[in-house]
């Protein structure tokens, strides 16, 4: 048949790419309703249509393989064909695509719905993760009870998931070979482009670690002198349950008790927001306006119609916090089970960013509706948190009383940022590094627990309340395993983040390297239209071109690395050093002595 042109082509493309967008819609459509309203029905609806669009997909893949795109002379053209000649899970045959959809959304329900017995009232068994048992690890500081409740939810939602994961895992590698990757690891790789980013991942966090360890070894030391050493050892890994987090993941609930300079003024956001009367429309009003005074765009009317901001009372939904394109221009929405507190605060700004990422893209082809990498799509609402989370900021928005500026302060200001931005890498890493060895057959399903907690030992240093063994499966009790969510995006944007920031400083004209009375500690680029301008014109390019491009159209870099991170905390890290010296705390952690495989 004769070899079609590439104005054919372009023509194809464009019309393709339509469909697309309307299959897209109709997808997101069905997932919302599901997610919104956990029910039977919803779900059956909710696999119904997906397996319809898997058919249209698959019918406008076999049409795409008519082009020989590979020749075209248009870079944007050629970029689009490739996209499209990805399938990814519709790969599969319909049965098989119809268990592994019925395999991932069972976990996810799981999860969602998921409720442990009170500590004191053991007949009383309807708390939730949100907001009742995020409130424990957020409150209590009695290490009994944070482990009755982070045993009872790994019980719930870990253990349950065992058999669905296995399965998922089978059926996601037999996707990944029909889309003619090796397994599920490199086919998620594949997203970032590069062709050595496992060795990427292990660099930046050589370069991390020494940071991490110090501020392991000074934490593990404050929790010691609170709860003893029969709870917390002097060299082994910390409790994993005694660090104000599920997941050990953030812990800046902990951050009253163990903060450098106690005798400094309390910053205490939450409590100052309830005070104000803050709601959570008033939080995503804030938010919308710190987008706006950058320039960027304004959240359209669906958007405030159309979200589901608080916990519904007569009905189960996902409460983990999403933000969604229905791909026609118009239609955005955040659905998220908020809470009047500053972890709630950050994440409103996390999610909004990715709605300013799907408004500044809109006018891409759907195929380029997305991160330059997916890191890129987590990092966006992060950054522009780093200058809402700035004292600067929080002292001209009224939510902390003005205190001079002063060393002990800046200290305890990067401490509060550092449990929640440094401790984070390890824990991201360890969530896919587990993931990828399981994708590769190197852990077994009756090695998943013991590997898992072999990797959290090693580069996290925390360890479990209690024994484990194979009848847990702890991976799942974290959203993003139970829900088929990759999680090596946020390591990326853990460290990228710091590189924009730098750069919006620098273009706000908030940070000058080697002028300490324009540090990046106390940047704030509220309302500098200069750097939102060049925020926008990054996003405005979506996935449209491979992503060195975007990040060196913002910050003149066309690689990640850590330095703008190790810049921002290199204070704290001199401070760290110092006050593990004075107390003579050991850096770094003894394996483990708890019993996991
Ligand atoms: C807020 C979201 C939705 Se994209 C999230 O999953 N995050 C944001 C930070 C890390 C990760 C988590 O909660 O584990
Ligand atoms: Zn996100």
């Amino acid at each position: 048949d004769l070899e079609a042109s590439e104005q054919e082509g372009r023509e194809y493309i464009m019309h393709l790419d339509k469909m697309a967008g309307a299959r897209k819609n109709r997808a997101s459509l069905a997932e919302w309703a599901y997610t919104s309203n956990i029910t039977e029905e919803n779900e059956e609806k909710r696999i119904q249509v997906q397996l319809e669009l898997s058919k249209q997909e698959k019918q406008a893949w076999e049409e795409t393989k008519m082009y020989r795109w590979q020749d075209f002379q248009d870079f944007s053209l050629r970029r689009m064909f490739k996209k499209y000649s990805q399938l990814g899970v519709s790969a599969l045959p319909d049965d098989k695509y119809k268990l592994l959809m019925q395999c991932v959304s069972g976990m996810e329900s799981n999860y969602a719905t998921s409720k442990i017995c009170d500590y004191k009232n053991a007949t009383k068994c309807d708390l939730a993760l949100e907001p009742d048992i995020t409130e424990i690890f957020a409150k209590s500081q009695d290490p009994e009870e944070l482990k009755h409740a982070w045993l009872q939810w790994h019980d719930a939602a870990g253990a349950p998931a065992r058999h669905n994961f296995t399965q998922y895992v089978q059926l996601e590698n037999e996707a990944a070979k029909l889309n003619g990757f090796k397994d599920v690891a490199e086919l998620w790789q594949s997203e970032y482009e590069v062709s050595d980013f496992e060795e990427q991942l292990a660099k930046l966090w050589e370069d991390v670690k020494p940071l991490y360890q110090q501020l392991h070894a000074y934490v593990r030391k404050r929790l010691r002198d609170k709860y003893g050493e029969n709870i917390v050892s002097a060299r082994g890994p910390i409790p994993a349950h005694l660090l104000g987090n599920m997941w050990a993941q953030t812990w800046n609930n902990i951050e009253s008790f163990t903060r450098p300079y106690p005798d400094k003024k309390e910053i205490d956001i939450t409590k100052a927001m309830k005070e104000q009367n803050y709601t959570p429309l008033k939080m995503f009003q804030m938010s919308d306006e710190f987008f706006r005074s950058l320039n960027l765009t304004a959240m359209p009317e669906k958007f405030w119609k159309n979200s589901i901001i608080e916990k519904p009372t007569d009905r189960e939904i996902v409460c983990h916090a999403s933000a969604w394109d229905f791909y026609d221009g118009e239609d955005f929405r955040i659905k998220q089970c908020t809470t009047v507190d500053y972890e709630y605060f950050q994440t409103t700004h996390h999610e909004m960013g990715h709605i300013q990422y799907f408004l500044q893209y809109k006018h891409q082809p759907v195929v380029f509706r997305d991160g330059a990498n997916p890191g890129f799509h987590e990092a966006v609402g992060d950054t522009i948190a780093l200058s809402v989370s700035s004292p600067k900021h929080l002292r001209r928005v009224g939510l902390i009383s003005g205190d001079a500026e002063d060393e002990q302060t800046e200290i305890n200001q990067l401490y509060k940022m550092g449990i929640d931005k440094i401790v984070f890498l390890p824990f991201a890493y360890t969530l896919d590094l587990f993931r990828y060895g399981v994708f590769r057959g190197q852990t077994r399903a009756e090695d998943y627990n013991c590997h898992y907690w072999r990797l959290r030992d090693a580069l996290q240093g925390v360890e479990p309340p209690a024994p484990r063994s194979e009848r847990d499966f702890d991976a799942a009790a974290k959203y993003h395993v139970s829900a088929d969510v990759e999680y090596a995006r946020y390591y990326v944007s853990f460290i990228i983040q710091f590189q924009f920031h730098r750069a919006l400083c620098q273009l706000a004209g908030e940070y000058v390297p080697e002028d300490l009375t324009k540090k990046l500690v106390d940047c704030d680029i509220y309302q500098s239209v200069n750097a939102g301008n060049a925020l926008a014109n990054m996003l405005k390019m979506g996935s449209s071109k491979p992503w060195p491009d975007a990040m060196e159209a913002l910050t003149g870099q066309r690689e990640m690395r850590a330095d703008g991170l190790l810049e921002y905390f290199r204070p704290l890290y001199d401070w760290l050093q110092a006050e593990n010296q004075r107390t003579g705390e050991y850096i770094g952690w003894e394996p483990s002595k708890i019993q996991y495989c």
